[in-house]
């Protein structure tokens, strides 16, 4: 399959070339020229298979043209090694946890199956590749993560001096060997256009092969929409609709979700859940699409003023705004706002949410206040809450354990370059 630019649907590229170039050069994101529609007999089955199951047939109906059997076998046994449990929090509302990979984020599906799909895609080229990576925090860990020690591979982290959690940095800055961080001064939107100008760089790209491992890369982006339909095979059997409200930024997460829905997966509604950063919310109550500088909160890695994922959103809608806000509704909470949320969930159901999780909870819970007896509801929990553990022990007045595979980044030493917020610079520092 052939994947085209959002911003020019002439422009049209092969697999490989989606994928190692990451962003078309036209600024546009790469979408699937089609998008397949899956029988109904694999929606019949969902409840009986298992995620990898589930995961080869999503695959190869995306990707079968593509790859071979047995190289869908390979990416998908090795993206899905840990579960994405869909537990109950109450009556009519379940969390699907996302953060029980290696650096518990949900980060951590499409980071695996983007490592190993460029690896299979590389395959008998001796290029070196550099992966460019823009972080407000997990992005960063969990891809640092994902290529650790891949041969032929360097990435080079940018995330916002400041602005990340104490344990997402030491996640991707404590790694050495092939994952370098740069410390930028400046807000996660910066590192962003940065990296994206590094891209549409020609003179740079003359030089050495740069790649994306944000969810601007189909490798990245596509493989995110396999646990809506886990989700959705594990939810006890009932006849209302379903809603699922998505802690949002740079809305890959989402979009994903709308191409699994796209696919035929029976969701309803899917609800957009920001912090203060409200550009996507706005549009959706009947505004224009406008940028801003994001504002900083305590689900930090949600602070996206201008998110790379708003114009796939749409072309996924055919690039009809009517149909794009009936389908999705939008809400945002202020750092208060999340805060009760917290507290409220912790008192009454005794669950512990991250504060990025808990900005879901509030959009379904908003949404379900209108018509609570028609819909049943998922928010997905998109980080453990111990890597946000300041804001948790601090909301929550309670001491939290950290798992193990945390707790052991926080023996590591930060090893780190500041970089002026300043693309002259970086790219001074890409040729060096
Ligand atoms: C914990 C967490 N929740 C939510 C988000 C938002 O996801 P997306 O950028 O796909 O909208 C992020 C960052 O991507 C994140 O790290
Ligand atoms: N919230 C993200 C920002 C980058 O998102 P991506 O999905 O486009 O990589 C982060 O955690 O870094």
């Amino acid at each position: 399959m052939n994947f085209y630019s959002t911003n020019n649907p002439e422009h049209r590229v092969s697999l490989k070339e989606a994928v190692i170039k990451g962003l078309a050069p036209d600024q546009g994101l790469y979408m699937p020229e089609k998008i397949p529609t899956l029988p109904q007999d694999f929606f019949d089955k969902l409840p009986d298979l298992s995620f990898q199951e589930i995961g080869y047939e999503v695959i190869t109906a995306l990707f079968g043209e593509d790859l071979s059997v047995e190289q869908i076998k390979e990416l998908v046994d090795h993206t899905l090694t840990f579960d994405a449990p869909l537990v109950k929090i109450e009556e009519g509302v379940y969390t699907l946890e996302l953060f029980h990979g290696p650096t518990l984020a949900f980060k951590d599906f499409g980071a695996r199956f983007c490592s190993k799909l460029m690896s299979i895609l590389m395959e008998g080229e001796d290029r070196q590749v550099r992966v460019l990576v823009a972080t407000s925090g997990d992005t960063g860990s969990a891809v640092a993560n994902g290529f650790y020690k891949v041969p032929g591979v360097e990435v080079i982290i940018l995330y916002p001096k400041g602005k990340v959690s104490e344990l997402q940095e030491k996640q991707f800055t404590t790694l050495g060997e092939n994952i370098s961080t740069l410390e930028v001064d400046g807000v996660f939107d910066d590192c962003q256009k940065m990296v994206k100008e590094a891209f549409l760089d020609k003179e740079l790209n003359e030089k050495m092969l740069l790649t994306s491992a944000n969810s601007i890369n189909i490798a990245r982006w596509i493989p995110q929409c396999l646990y809506y339909f886990y989700a959705y095979s594990r939810l006890p059997k009932t006849d209302k609709k379903l809603a699922i409200s998505v802690p949002s930024g740079n809305f890959g997460n989402l979009g994903a979700g709308i191409l699994a829905e796209r696919m035929g997966l029976p969701i309803d509604t899917f609800i957009a859940s920001t912090n203060v950063n409200r550009v996507v919310p706005n549009y959706l109550a009947g505004n224009p699409f406008t940028t801003e500088s994001s504002l900083q909160t305590i689900s930090n890695s949600m602070d996206v003023g201008n998110p790379s994922n708003f114009y796939r959103l749409l072309a996924l809608f055919g690039n009809d705004e009517a149909l794009f806000r009936q389908k999705v509704k939008g809400f945002y909470f202020d750092d208060q706002d999340t805060i009760n949320g917290m507290k409220n969930v912790k008192q009454n159901s005794n669950y512990i949410m991250d504060p990025h999780g808990a900005v879901g909870y509030l959009g379904l819970r908003n949404f379900r206040n209108i018509s609570p007896d028609e819909y049943v509801g998922i928010f997905l929990e998109t980080a453990h809450p111990g890597k946000f553990r300041n804001v948790v022990e601090e909301v929550l007045e309670l001491k939290l354990e950290l798992p193990e595979r945390l707790a052991k980044f926080l023996e590591g030493e930060k090893k780190t370059i500041a970089l002026k917020n300043d693309y002259q610079e970086f790219k001074k520092y890409l040729c060096n």
